[in-house]
């Protein structure tokens, strides 16, 4: 069992309630001396009081251990208040360094490990995590009975003690062993749930394809077989973990049986006296009982122990981009971005940009052109230092953007990107997000740009009317236009537009094109687009095709080549005629 390695892990977010945790560990040797003290009275009961018929002794006996069971109850409800207050303090700290490193972890990561399994770290685990504090603090108060009741077994009789002793070793030895099986395949079942949970979660994001292309019975089928995956795990590892909690019962029948037949012989031959065995045997039913109780709260602990492997691995994740220790504030965008000779794979088998080599001045509006997965967004990936290049550099006016700090670097940028993320907040926090210490008349002016004003103030709670989940409350154009507001709020150097308009109809379009033409007279405008019409606002085009650049300059130019773009202007513009002979 990595029980070591669980409470060091544990410990590091133990630590800033460490006196908690000692108070609590203290009122459960209290309990555990209490509960043992009550059984050993037993003896003097019996053999100076009842027998010999002293009623003093019988009475004083019984105030003291009133007297102690009062101490006992208010010191168990307050226990019970700081076993909360410990519990749920030390989760939410692991809650809050998981939050924290999921924020610094890169795009890299993201695309990786998927959400439902991370959401699964924060619930699933974190519920072990959470029972195995509960019940390691059972655990630590049943070993602590069982230590008392031992040693006061000890001194009732010592051959009974040894024979209860050996009985007691075997009953902890044999979890233990067993228990390092139970945990692996205890991790092995969470990841399997996780794996459940981020179809599910797959699934509801997606219904609507489900739905439309009939995918049901698939997607029930592929449900049906990892539910006959999971039910294998989890056989194993609830059955590792029963086990792991019945066999010390049973040894201890053996022992019990054991103890009980000795010690009525010794009655017999006056080695013990009455008091002794019945004391003895009401501290072995006890000693039953804590190692019951001890055993039940065992699996809990290996559970915990295995949600707390999944959740070091995430916080053992590194970011694939980091800020350099030395790294300079980038200052701001004057000359050019250049990228010089960058090659850049998401991995093995996904090809980014290869070789690749531009240059952008300030001021430019520029347009990236290319076939679907030619490396347009990953560009804008690179450029952003969403990923960092695996060659080659990127220069910012001559400094190398791996020298300088993400912030400084993405401070300078607005980014209207593909897919619309929308917090479920209003639509002014939404716009604000570009630019936290916005003024209400900054996002009004960023809302007007975006030709999204007027729509804004027929809302219900105007500014103020929260979007739904994701946005869900609006349609995908009125998103685009929120988004395109939020990235005008903060003023950008540079404007990167990566299919900024692909939900707009043509009128509103025209408007934010017309409206990215003028504010493109302050700044630099970065364009990648599939309307290859939008081209020609650009002053420099740049053809990509395989993750390289295969044409750059006006379009006048490009056309002039006769490459790739003349041929998808040509069916830019086939397709333009026939939508015109459709509609007419
Ligand atoms: N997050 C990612 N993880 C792995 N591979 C990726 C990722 N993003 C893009 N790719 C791969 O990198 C290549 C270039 O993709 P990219 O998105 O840059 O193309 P694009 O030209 O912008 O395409 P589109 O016009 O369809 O958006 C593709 O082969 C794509 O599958």
């Amino acid at each position: 069992m990595n029980l070591i390695w669980f409470l060091k892990e544990l410990n590091k977010y133990i630590a800033p309630y460490q006196w908690l945790a000692i108070l609590l560990i203290a009122r459960g040797l209290f309990e555990a001396a209490f509960e043992s003290s009550i059984r050993m009275s037993l003896k003097f009961i019996i053999d100076a009081a009842i027998i010999p018929q002293n009623y003093r002794l019988l009475v004083l006996i019984i105030l003291l251990l009133g007297g102690a069971a009062i101490l006992f109850v208010f010191v168990g409800l307050l226990g019970d208040f700081w076993a909360t207050r410990f519990n749920i303090s030390v989760i939410n700290n692991i809650r809050h360094s998981m939050f924290v490193r999921l924020q610094n972890l890169s795009m890299e990561f993201f695309g990786r490990r998927s959400a439902g399994d991370i959401v699964n770290c924060f619930s699933a685990d974190i519920e072990k995590i959470e029972n195995s504090l509960a019940y390691g603090l059972i655990i630590i108060l049943e070993l602590g009975s069982i230590l008392f009741s031992a040693i006061l077994m000890f001194s009732l009789n010592w051959q009974l003690g040894l024979i209860s002793c050996i009985g007691l070793t075997f009953c902890t030895l044999a979890p233990a062993k067993i228990g390092q099986t139970a945990t692996e395949q205890t991790y092995q079942l969470r990841d399997k749930q996780g794996q459940i949970a981020n179809v599910v979660q797959e699934n509801i994001v997606s219904q609507a394809v489900v739905k439309m292309f009939g995918l049901q019975p698939r997607t029930i089928n592929n449900f049906s077989k990892d539910l006959q995956a999971l039910k294998k795990v989890y056989v194993k590892a609830k059955f590792s973990s029963y086990l792991v909690q019945r066999i010390p019962t049973l040894v201890f029948v053996f022992v019990q049986l054991a103890v009980i037949s000795i010690g009525a012989v010794m009655t017999y031959k006056n080695i013990i006296t009455v008091g002794t065995l019945v004391s003895f045997q009401v501290l072995l039913v006890g000693l039953n009982l804590n190692i019951l109780s001890f055993t039940f709260s065992l699996p809990y602990l290996i559970e915990g122990i295995a949600a707390m492997q999944r959740i070091s691995v995430l916080l053992a994740e590194v970011p694939q981009v980091q800020d350099a220790p030395d790294a300079i504030e980038l200052p701001h965008f004057y000359r050019e971005i250049r990228f010089d000779n960058v090659i850049f794979n998401y991995s093995s088998e996904r090809k980014g940009v290869n070789n690749l080599s531009l240059i952008i001045h300030q001021g430019d509006f520029v347009v990236f052109v290319g076939h679907s997965g030619a490396g347009k967004s990953t560009i804008v990936n690179l450029l952003t230092r969403l990923y960092d290049p695996d060659k080659g550099s990127i220069l910012f006016d001559g400094i190398d953007l791996r020298s300088c700090t993400q912030k400084s670097l993405r401070e300078q940028i607005g980014l209207v990107s593909q897919e619309v993320i929308l917090f479920n907040t209003s639509v002014r926090e939404n716009i604000r997000m570009g630019y936290l210490e916005a003024t209400d008349e900054e996002v009004e002016t960023a809302a007007k740009d975006a030709e999204i004003h007027d729509f804004i103030l027929t809302l219900p709670q105007g500014y103020d009317t929260p979007v739904g989940d994701r946005g869900g409350q609006l349609s995908g154009g009125q998103r685009q236009r929120i988004a395109l507001a939020r990235a005008l709020v903060r003023n950008p150097a540079i404007l990167i537009l990566d299919e900024a308009t692909s939900a707009l109809d043509l009128t509103t379009e025209a408007g934010i094109l017309a409206t990215i033409d003028r504010i493109a007279k302050e700044r630099t405008v970065i364009m990648i687009t599939h309307r290859i019409t939008h081209a020609l606002r650009a002053n420099k085009i740049f053809v990509l095709e395989n993750g390289t650049i295969v044409a750059s300059g006006s379009h006048a130019d490009l056309i002039e080549q006769k490459g790739i773009y003349a041929t998808l202007w040509q069916q830019s513009n086939q397709g333009n005629n026939q939508k015109e002979v459709a509609v007419s």
